[in-house]
Formats: C-alpha cells, sequence, structure tokens
C-alpha cells in the first residue's frame, strides 16, 4: 500500500501570554491511499490542530510530514501553498463561501487560481466542465447561480465538496463537514464523502459524531495532543452492517474514555 501521508514526531506549540501550550506531542501518523479515516477525542484535544498541521496550513514545531512522497518541511510557504491548491482538498463546518459571489463562483475559484499559478494543461473551459460535473453528481446543479444564502445547508456543504474536488486533489481533509447540518443533510454528505473514498480519493476527517465515524475505514483517538488508539471497521458498503458498526465503534469509544 503507498502512504499518502506520513506524520512523524510531530510536535505543535502555541505560546499565549508566554505559556506554552503542547497541543501536539510526537503523533505519529500513515494515511494510505485510497483509506477513509476519522479522527475523534476529547475537545481540545488537537483534532483540528493535527488536521491543519499534516496539510500544511499550519506549520509544525518539531516533526516531519511527508504528503505525497515530499517533506513539507523541505518546501517554501508558496511550495506547499500551490501542493495544497493542487493535490489537497479541504471542507470545513464553517463553510467559509464568499458571500459576494455565486455557488458555482464559489466552486471554480480555485480551479482558476490553479490555472493562474501553475499554467497547466487545463483551460478554463475544463474548470467549467469540472464544475458542472462534480455539482451535476452532488445533485445541486440547479444551484448553480444562487447567491450562497439562496441555499440550504446541506446544499451548501454539497458545494464545498465540489470545490474542494475542483482541482482533482489526490487526499480530502474534512474538518467536522457535518457539524453544522441535520441528520438527513448530514447522512447525504457522508455518502457523498463515501462514494468520492471508493472512487480512490483518501480522506481524514475530525468529526465528534459516531454515527459519522462509523462510516469511515478507521477512528483515531486523540487525547491530550497524542493518538491513544485506532478502530480498525474496514470499508463501508452502503447499508451494510452499519448497525454493527455503530455498536462495536461505541464500545471501544467507551473503552477509550469517551
Ligand atoms: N491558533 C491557535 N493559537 C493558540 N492556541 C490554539 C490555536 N489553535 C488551537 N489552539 C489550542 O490548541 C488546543 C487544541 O485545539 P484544537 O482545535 O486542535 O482541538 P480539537 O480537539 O479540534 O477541539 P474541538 O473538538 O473543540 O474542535 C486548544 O487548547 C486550543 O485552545
Amino acid at each position: 500500500m503507498i502512504a499518502v501521508l506520513e506524520a512523524t514526531n510531530l510536535c505543535k506549540t502555541y505560546i499565549v501570554n508566554k505559556s506554552q501550550n503542547n497541543v501536539l506531542r510526537n503523533v505519529n501518523l500513515t494515511l494510505h491511499e485510497g483509506e477513509f479515516v476519522s479522527v475523534m477525542g476529547p475537545s481540545g484535544s488537537g483534532k483540528s490542530t493535527l488536521l491543519y498541521t499534516v496539510s500544511g496550513m499550519d506549520r509544525l514545531t518539531a516533526g516531519e510530514v511527508v504528503f505525497d512522497q515530499k517533506s513539507l518541511s523541505g518546501l517554501s510557504e508558496k511550495e506547499v501553498s500551490d501542493l495544497r491548491l493542487r493535490k489537497m482538498g479541504f471542507i470545513f463546518q464553517q463553510m467559509h463561501m464568499l458571500g459576494n459571489l455565486s455557488v458555482y463562483d464559489n466552486i471554480i475559484l480555485s480551479g482558476y487560481e490553479a490555472l493562474k499559478r501553475n499554467g497547466n494543461s487545463r483551460s478554463r473551459s475544463d474548470v467549467n466542465q469540472q464544475a458542472d460535473k462534480l455539482m451535476r453528481k452532488l445533485g445541486i446543479i440547479e444551484t448553480a447561480g444562487h447567491d450562497i444564502t439562496e441555499v440550504s445547508g446541506g446544499q451548501l456543504q454539497r458545494a464545498c465538496i465540489c470545490r474542494a474536488l475542483i482541482n482533482d486533489p489526490i487526499m480530502l481533509f474534512a474538518d467536522e463537514p457535518t457539524g453544522a447540518l441535520n441528520s438527513k443533510a448530514a447522512q447525504e454528505v457522508l455518502a457523498e464523502l463515501c462514494r468520492i473514498n471508493r472512487e480512490g480519493t483518501t480522506i481524514m476527517m475530525v468529526t465528534h459524531d459516531m454515527k459519522v465515524a462509523a462510516q469511515s475505514d478507521k477512528v483515531l483517538y486523540m487525547v491530550d495532543g497524542t493518538i491513544q488508539g485506532q478502530h480498525i471497521l474496514g470499508k463501508y458498503s452502503e447499508g451494510q452492517g452499519l448497525k454493527e458498526r455503530e455498536q462495536s465503534l461505541t464500545k471501544w469509544l467507551m473503552e477509550m474514555g469517551w
């Protein structure tokens, strides 16, 4: 199996008012191609910080992250930013859509940015076609011209998934992607993530929701800046054995002190 992401002895320390907060303490982590891994744990245990440091959004204090066989610490800020734009996609609970643009324009924006920076073989019309294809696939094509205030939370989060996929990333990073949604919309978004993962995209997702994590392949449990354990569930096929997966995950989470 090929490793897409490898973090070794990862440390992240914040200094606030001269006091040191060791948020990540020697974390080791490997994600292989095609894996769907959830990160759970108590509030403040460092889950989001882990996601931001391994994806190069935040610099490490110590340790190493190798993404797609490149060490992030050996790259300049610009190179890390280019790598994020081309190879990584991001989905957040606070969706961070631009209010003055339509749903469609929000989706194509980073596609155009990648063209501008890299001048690769794609044209604007290829980006437009990709946006169109993704919006149809995720069932939101009718919202293309809408203002972002004119669509439901579930539609907006599906638009965020389209935006994250516009440059065909090899990996998606999702921080509480269902956190702001009702349970029906959350399940729809999760079903899309599972489908995207089955098509080959590696996913790392932070979630507080056991039902959401139960559909990933593996769950990591963080406490106080370290990974305390992992629970392997295997690949989920829609509609199959979800109850048993939820039961086994709940039992394990209880053992971990959740
Ligand atoms: N930019 C920052 N500057 C200073 N401290 C920070 C910063 N970001 C996070 N922290 C601190 O790092 C710790 C871990 O935060 P983080 O958001 O990673 O936890 P989390 O497990 O994702 O929490 P939650 O489940 O509540 O979202 C917290 O103590 C937080 O206050």
